[in-house]
């Protein structure tokens, strides 16, 4: 019999993409979304979707009716930095809470390994750059402190319950499914490919790009892409380790890249402009947030296939051409 996995947030950007890559293993999958932000035609063929709140009891109930599960992937959330800052006891409230309900339910139902989509804005205040694990946790925003107040209690659900947890800090998602099943639809779009790629495209108006006058070589914020299909495969590299023990690693390429040479990495790719004017600083925003993941990667042998700024950018703008709508 196939192993059986539960996907909270399937049906978003990177959720959908862990789920591809679970069901091409010949697992099963069970997504529980509130379709809050995500689609119901992100998540791929196959699997099957509870549609429902995490913070809800009678959703929960709905889908660990499907389990038992060999393991348990949370992505649901609210995401957005900026928002957070303007909502603060939302954001806070809702991650915790939901977050709570499922950690809950994982130990009522004797789920044994769990793994928290966490992120690069613990680190607001890095002493140093690559960022790596023993790094202070600051969060720099409401966002990050829900996604900070989800690694400790899941610090004492391993202490006290053995669920044990990786928790694994993205730094930017980025890039598409390579067989282009898969992509990027976040309504509103606040992410910097997409929205460079649709204003190459002449689908937005040009891009604003947040302030040229941080310390860096062109002035602009330099941060680390990530494919989506690399974060992926490091949900699966950890699901061996969390048979004995609790992780959590840094995730990035280790490579930092400026928003102009995003720009310019883009209408390379393209071969078209990307219309864009300099705009003020956005409130929040690092000069340089990069992953030092020397750690998944010695300890698990985790490499990212897809590390070039060009591939992720041209598998983003692949399925954007054959899905200039998104996912509707
Ligand atoms: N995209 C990035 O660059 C990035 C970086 C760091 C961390 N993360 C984290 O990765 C995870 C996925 O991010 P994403 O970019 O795919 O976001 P997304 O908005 O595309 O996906 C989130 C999914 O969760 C669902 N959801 C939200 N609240 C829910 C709830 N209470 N119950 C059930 N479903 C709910 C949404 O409908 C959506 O399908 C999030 O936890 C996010 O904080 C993302
Ligand atoms: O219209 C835009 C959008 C973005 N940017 C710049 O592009 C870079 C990337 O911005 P994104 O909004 O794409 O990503 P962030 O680095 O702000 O945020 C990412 O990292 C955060 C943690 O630091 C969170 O985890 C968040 O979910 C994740 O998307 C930043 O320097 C930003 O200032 C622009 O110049 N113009």
């Amino acid at each position: 019999m196939s192993q059986r996995y539960l996907v909270t947030g399937g049906a978003g950007f990177v959720g959908s993409h862990l789920v591809l890559a679970l069901l091409r293993g010949g697992a099963s999958v069970t997504v529980l979304d509130d379709l809050s932000t995500g689609h119901e035609a992100a998540v791929p063929k196959g699997a099957r979707l509870v549609h429902g709140s995490v913070a809800d009891p009678d959703a929960l109930g709905r889908a660990f009716a499907e389990g038992p599960f060999e393991a348990v992937f949370h992505f649901a959330s609210l995401t957005l930095v900026g928002e957070s800052m303007r909502e603060p006891v939302r954001y806070i409230a809702a991650n915790v809470a939901g977050g709570a309900a499922l950690v809950e339910a994982c130990i009522r139902h004797r789920v044994a390994r769990l793994v928290l989509s966490s992120t690069a804005n613990l680190f607001s205040e890095p002493a140093k750059i690559p960022i790596d694990e023993d790094e202070a946790i600051i969060p720099g925003s409401p966002y990050g402190e829900s996604k900070a107040m989800l690694e400790r209690l899941l610090f004492w659900a391993d202490r006290i319950h053995g669920l044990r947890s990786a928790c694994l800090r993205y730094f930017n998602a980025a890039g598409a499914d390579p067989d282009g099943e898969a992509g990027e639809d976040h309504r509103p779009e606040t992410h910097l490919i997409p929205l460079v790629l649709d204003a190459a495209a002449g689908r937005r108006p040009p891009l604003i790009v947040f302030g040229d006058d941080y310390p860096t070589p062109d002035g602009t914020c330099i941060r680390d892409y990530i494919h989506v299909a690399d974060l992926a495969t490091a949900h699966l590299a950890v699901l061996e380790p969390l048979r004995t023990r609790s992780v959590r690693y840094n995730l990035g390429t280790g490579t930092g890249h400026s928003v102009r040479e995003v720009i310019a990495a883009a209408e390379a790719v393209t071969g078209r402009s990307v219309p864009h004017t300099i705009g003020p600083r956005r409130e929040g925003d690092p000069a340089v947030l990069i992953a030092a993941s020397d750690r998944i990667r010695r300890e698990l042998g985790w490499r990212p296939r897809f590390p070039a700024l060009e591939t992720i950018i041209a598998h983003a703008w692949a399925w954007r051409q054959r899905n200039p709508h998104g996912y509707r």
